[in-house]
């Protein structure tokens, strides 16, 4: 679905190969200026850096603006609302990339996708009078739909940079179920995020950054061992087994 050779930026990010497959989903963990934000945003082509990046068996570069909207989402890191916008009509810029797109079908993936979100009861609303975490529900619900499979049939990838930031815990749970959800469609999912029992319980597979290289990579039960994650975050942890569930826990 998406690999990267040897791709680098400066000192930012040293060269690594990264590749993510169809329905999978990849968690990017590791220490505050890892690298897991430089990783994600030349994964979406927003800014160039050394080596190649693949995207469903292309050349990144020959991707025109368009198509690569068609291909891949992205959300960067939490921003303020730029303009004031009604959060209908800012959902509906997301499907602005998607070609004959029967209003029926658009309006029937937006509520699945505000459902879902719990975000349907904010559509009549301005970008500028939602909270920081409905905010933050509203972009997901906007890259979503941006690659949702039942209306864009070109959608292949979706990336999120700490999509739980501002999310309280009942709505962490709804972000972790829709990107399963989107997954199961058949999307592969990248994501950085810094609460490592989630990445234990719900990523595929877990890259582990520091120092702008990668650690190492795997199942996150087989490779996320106490003494690598300590190295990795500098951090001294322990691990525990509450009912059978692996939780680690700073000391
Ligand atoms: N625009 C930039 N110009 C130059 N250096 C940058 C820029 N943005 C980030 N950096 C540096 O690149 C390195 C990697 O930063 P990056 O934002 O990728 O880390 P991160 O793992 O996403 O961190 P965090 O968990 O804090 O979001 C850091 O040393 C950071 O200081």
């Amino acid at each position: 679905m998406i690999i990267a050779r040897n791709i680098a930026l400066g000192t930012r990010l040293l060269p690594l190969n990264f590749r993510a497959e169809k329905g999978e989903i990849v968690h990017l963990l590791g220490a505050n200026g890892s690298g897991k934000s430089t990783l994600l945003e030349l994964l979406s082509g927003l800014i160039e850096g050394q080596g190649d990046i693949e995207l469903n068996g292309k050349n990144m570069r020959k991707i025109d603006s368009m198509s690569l909207a068609r291909q891949r989402a992205y959300l960067n890191q939490q921003q303020k609302p730029a303009f004031a916008i009604g959060v209908y009509q800012y959902l509906n810029l997301s499907l602005s990339a998607i070609p004959q797109l029967a209003p029926s079908s658009a309006e029937r993936a937006v509520i699945e996708v505000c459902e879902v979100l719990g975000v349907s009861d904010k559509l009549n609303r301005s970008t500028e009078q939602l909270s920081g975490g409905e905010w933050q529900r509203v972009r997901l619900a906007g890259v979503c739909l941006q690659i949702w499979p039942d209306i864009n049939p070109d959608g292949k990838l979706l990336i999120l940079d700490e999509p739980a930031t501002a999310l309280d815990i009942a709505q962490q749970s709804v972000m972790y179920k829709i990107v399963r959800k989107i997954a199961d469609k058949g999307i592969a999912v990248v994501m950085s995020n810094h609460d490592i029992n989630r990445t234990l319980s719900d990523a595929d597979r877990v890259v582990l950054l520091k120092n702008g290289h990668i650690v190492t990579q795997g199942a996150p039960a087989e490779v996320m061992d106490v003494s690598t994650l300590e190295d990795t975050f500098g951090a001294q942890l322990r691990r525990v087994d509450v009912d059978g569930q692996i939780l680690i826990l700073n000391q």
